[in-house]
């Protein structure tokens, strides 16, 4: 199997550099300065264990490469970015390679089945940063972090097993489900909070906004039918695999919404907290909480709001959380 990671970033750098250095073949497609820097020198993988350069071969679009049947595609750019990229696969002359959707959200498989028959979901669990070209850094040890894969809609196949394989050698838990999305709702929930550390800082006392956020979207989500599978903190296998913690002379910690932001590009809430508001429109429940969050993120935007400087006392207040 060769590996096609599109969008060579955080999620998508630390996945090149480990799958490359554990002996899979790896091309990744990247943009900007991050092109430029690995095609220079390579990805730079941290992690509280690694420190390693890994020669990555990157090129600038799928347009660049001869596609094979063995490809496994892996997604990795944020869901505002997926249309596009999905556009220039098909192009490229993609058919039906497995497409794996490595991304935050539930909206990116469904954009790629309109486009392609074999569509598998991965819900990540791995808190990883690319602020600098050429670097990318997980917190995450032993394991570099976690996945959950499996096709899309609903079952798994060989392909979801051949990817598993190859993470998991590459120092990755990887777990093959036949429910994957129910997974993915789980993490959803997790991400509604992104746009709270990017307004108010990753150190912000934001817990009982977050839970806030949360609650209102567990309702939207039962009133409309769909499981979820909780993947939070209290998930088991995140206490063997998963324990994070600060690297010497790297950025601290933040999700990947900050992040965007700090890199002065777009932001993802329409597909976090936006879904939330999407099915409750759809079903009759109201989404004040995570409708706020949408309005943040936009002003944010529209009148370049420093990430991390908004208020939260204030925003709380007019909000009714305590
Ligand atoms: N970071 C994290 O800790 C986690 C992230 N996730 C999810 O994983 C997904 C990826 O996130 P993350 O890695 O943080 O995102 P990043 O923004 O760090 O990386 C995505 C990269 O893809 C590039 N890109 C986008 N479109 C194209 C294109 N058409 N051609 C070439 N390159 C492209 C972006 O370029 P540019 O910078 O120019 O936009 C960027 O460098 C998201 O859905 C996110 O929510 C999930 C769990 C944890
Ligand atoms: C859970 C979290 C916050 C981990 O970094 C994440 O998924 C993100 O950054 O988008």
């Amino acid at each position: 199997m060769r590996v096609i990671i599109y969008g060579v970033g955080a999620v998508g750098g630390v996945l090149a550099a480990a799958l490359q250095r554990s002996g899979t073949e790896v091309i990744g497609i990247a943009r900007g300065r991050m092109l430029a820097a690995v095609q220079a020198k390579g990805i730079r993988l941290r992690s509280p264990e690694v420190d390693e350069v890994v020669p990555v071969t990157c090129v600038a679009s799928p347009g660049e490469i001869t596609f094979r049947a063995d490809d496994a595609i892996l997604l990795c750019m944020k869901t505002q970015d997926t249309r596009p990229a999905l556009d220039a696969l098909r192009m490229a002359g993609v058919t039906d390679q497995p497409i794996f959707c490595v991304q935050n959200g539930v909206a990116n498989e469904a954009m790629a089945l309109r486009l392609f028959p074999n569509v598998h979901g991965v819900t990540v669990m791995m808190p990883a940063t690319y602020l600098n070209p050429g670097e990318a850094i997980t917190y995450s040890a032993p394991k570099f972090g976690m996945f959950d894969i499996g096709r899309f809609p609903g079952g798994s196949d060989d392909a979801d097993a051949a990817l598993a394989e190859a993470l998991n050698g590459a120092t990755f838990a990887a777990y093959v489900k036949d429910d994957v999305m129910a997974s993915k709702y789980g993490k959803l929930l997790m991400n509604l909070g992104n746009i709270s550390g990017a307004a108010f800082g990753p150190k912000a006392a934001d817990k009982p906004l977050r839970a806030a956020l949360r609650a209102e979207a567990e309702a939207v989500l039962a009133a409309s039918g769909i499981r979820v599978e909780d993947v939070s903190q209290t998930d088991p296998r995140r206490a063997v695999h998963m324990k994070t913690g600060p690297i010497p002379d790297a950025p601290g910690m933040s999700n990947s919404t900050l992040q965007s932001l700090q890199r002065g590009g777009s932001v993802e809430t329409d597909y976090l907290n936006g879904e939330i508001a999407m099915l409750g429109r759809r079903h009759g429940v109201p989404t004040p909480l995570n409708d706020a969050m949408i309005a943040l993120s936009v002003r944010m935007l529209r009148e370049g709001i420093e990430p991390g400087s908004v208020s939260l006392d204030e925003t709380m207040a007019a909000l009714g959380i305590r």
